[in-house]
């Protein structure tokens, strides 16, 4: 297996609580894995944990074969990390397109300078104008990004951060807060993501049939700990699983 992602014995406590527990997993490139798990059992700070936002008591993050478990989130996010929330540069008052063309370029390094770079700025627009239609904002161009609905900004974040050359993708409940009408759109975008086979999504999500529909693997916490990894159908035929999260809870999480 071709592994983008590894942690090793990844453990965190807080106090007396150990959040994430002698967690080692491989995640392999390319394909989704999603993160599933009762309330509490570690998942956000999992993620922090890959992402950066907190350091482990013990254990290690390795990416793409280095070792990162000391790395600040900035840096993991440059090695090809990125997380929806840590956006902070989309500008309201630009439109979608201006946003994901500023992303664009800054990840091509090039300033603004329509005449000595009149074919790489083409170049640019049109990356850009791929991005939107990836996450199906091509119809909000030229919208600002003040005037978008929550699940429409949530689209424009992703189309940043690939447009940032993200490899590794981490979805921490993308669908929340979100209309019963944006959650199918949502999923397409994750569906038209996945399919172009050049990231590697990590995704936390409740809801167990989107879990299902787009998911190569899963990995289910439960108190801090792995309680178990596999393809779908393995995950769902798991009498430990079925007893321990989806027997009580999936009625309540979907
Ligand atoms: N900074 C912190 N300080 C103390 N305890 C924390 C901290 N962050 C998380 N925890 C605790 O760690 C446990 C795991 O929380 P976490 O948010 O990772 O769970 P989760 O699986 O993401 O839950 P949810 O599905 O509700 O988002 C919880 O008991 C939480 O209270």
């Amino acid at each position: 297996m071709d592994s983008i992602l590894e942690t090793k014995n990844l453990t965190i406590a807080f106090g007396g609580h150990v959040a994430v527990h002698d967690v080692t997993i491989k995640v392999e490139k390319n394909k989704l894995k999603s993160i599933i798990g009762p309330n509490g059992a570690g998942k956000t700070t999992f993620f922090n944990l890959l992402s950066g936002q907190l350091k482990p008591t013990n254990g290690k993050v390795i990416f793409n074969g280095k070792e990162i478990t000391n790395l600040s989130p900035t840096y993991r996010t440059r090695l090809g990390i990125g997380r929806s929330f840590q956006i902070t540069n989309v500008f309201p008052n630009l439109t979608c397109h201006e946003n994901v063309r500023l992303a664009v370029q800054s990840e091509a390094g090039i300033r603004y300078n329509m005449f000595s770079h009149f074919r790489k700025f083409k170049e640019i627009n049109k990356k850009a104008d791929e991005l939107l239609q990836l996450v199906l904002l091509d119809n909000k161009a030229n919208e600002l990004a003040m005037n978008l609905a929550h699940g429409e900004k949530r689209k424009l974040e992703i189309a940043m951060l690939l447009a940032l050359n993200t490899e590794l993708l981490l979805l921490d409940e993308p669908t929340a807060g979100m209309s019963l009408e944006e959650v199918p759109k949502i999923l397409e975008v994750i569906q038209n993501i996945k399919e172009q086979r050049n990231r590697t999504i990590l995704l936390i999500e409740h809801k167990i049939d989107m879990v299902l529909d787009l998911s190569d693997s899963i990995m289910v916490l439960f108190n801090g700990r792995l309680l178990a990894d596999g393809v779908p159908e393995y995950i769902m035929n798991n009498e430990q699983v079925q007893s321990a999260y989806l027997g009580g809870l999936y009625d309540v999480a979907t």
